[in-house]
């Protein structure tokens, strides 16, 4: 192929629909073409299961620091996939889609693209995309300067969830989006075509506005450190247990919990069921194909703001063995 390989930046807050909305598009066949790099935070990197695109042009890139998108490791997995490509030892693409971490920065990986002496001889930014939680993003927005500078940073504007939020809401958010980012199109994702998501802009050039500039709209604290912690169980869970414990959990502590991811092995379930939950919101779980490393075990993460993550897993392990008590005692009756 000729020229530079384009790339679409797909950023937007924790749990905004980042996957949701790339797992639909990668459906379409105008984007059939497309290698996608996800990069996670988290000690288990579970998008790429999400994604339900199993080959060797969907590469994970574990973040082990929550505020960048690594700049080597993102460099290197470009060149990498630029050089199988030329091999032809993966399947053809003609343009890369890179999911960032929910808590990144766009910048940083946005000036790699630019600044790489040899990533940018291959690859130009065709645009960012920035998925924004109805439900979420006023109060997320008005707290974390990342959310800010995803909005900020953004050619298209992918309102998610808005099934789910309060209609009244939706005006004051629109114009608090208009207000950080008055050049960005605004479009629903359950509208959202891959059309949308392709469009380029040649002559792009980098604009993600200064921290001061977005300083004022919002009112943002020297917070705790975000943090990340897995649980790994290899029992059966009883779901309703599991939700049970969930719902307090987030209901009790979701102002701190800007995310849990999981994929979970039921009892009486043969395929693995994924569940998640965005601060005070628990979505409704999904039934996956497959088992990751075909592994029959449930695997959560938890994203967390200044909690203990000791206190969360004893919280859960006191659940479980309740939950085992009940089903040992229905299996008696
Ligand atoms: N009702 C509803 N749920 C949505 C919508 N978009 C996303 N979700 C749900 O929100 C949850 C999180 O979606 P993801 O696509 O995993 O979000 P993400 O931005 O990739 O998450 P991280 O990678 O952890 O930052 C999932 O349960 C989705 O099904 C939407 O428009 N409406």
């Amino acid at each position: 192929m000729s020229g530079p390989t384009p790339v679409h930046l797909l950023t937007g807050f924790l749990g905004s629909g980042k996957t949701t909305l790339l797992r639909g598009l990668l459906t379409d066949p105008a984007m059939a073409s497309a290698a996608v790099l996800v990069n996670e935070f988290g000690e288990i990197g579970l998008d790429h299961e999400l994604l339900e695109r199993v080959d060797e042009t969907v590469v994970l890139m574990k973040s082990g620091c929550v505020c960048c998108t690594v700049r080597g490791e993102l460099a290197d997995a470009m060149l990498s996939l630029h050089s199988r490509r030329a091999r032809g030892e993966v399947p053809f693409f003609e343009r890369v889609v890179i999911e960032t971490t929910g808590m990144a920065d766009p910048y940083p990986a946005l000036s790699t693209i630019q600044s790489h002496p040899v990533v940018r001889s291959h690859y130009r930014v065709a645009n960012v995309v920035t998925t924004v939680d109805a439900v979420n993003a006023p109060a997320q927005m008005a707290t974390r300067l990342e959310a800010l500078r995803q909005v900020g940073a953004a050619d298209l504007l992918v309102l998610t969830k808005t099934d789910l939020a309060d209609p009244d809401g939706a005006a004051a958010l629109h114009a608090r989006l208009a207000e950080i980012n008055p050049s960005a199109r605004l479009i629903e994702a359950r509208e959202a075509v891959a059309e949308d998501f392709l469009a380029q802009d040649a002559e792009r050039v980098l604009r993600v506005p200064a921290a001061a500039a977005l300083a004022h709209h919002g009112a943002f604290r020297a917070e705790a450190p975000v943090t990340s912690f897995a649980l790994e169980i290899e029992t059966p869970l009883d779901w309703t247990a599991f939700g049970l414990w969930l719902a307090m959990l987030l209901h009790r502590h979701g102002e701190h919990i800007f995310r849990v991811k999981g994929i979970l092995c039921i009892e009486g379930e043969e395929r693995p069921v994924a569940v998640h939950g965005v601060q005070r919101l628990v979505h409704a779980p999904v039934h996956l194909e497959r088992w990751p490393d075909g592994r029959r075990l449930s695997r959560i993460v938890f994203i967390v703001n200044g909690l203990d993550h000791g206190r969360i897993e004893a919280s859960f392990r006191a659940f479980e063995a309740l939950s085992q008590r009940v089903l040992s005692r229905q299996a008696a009756a």
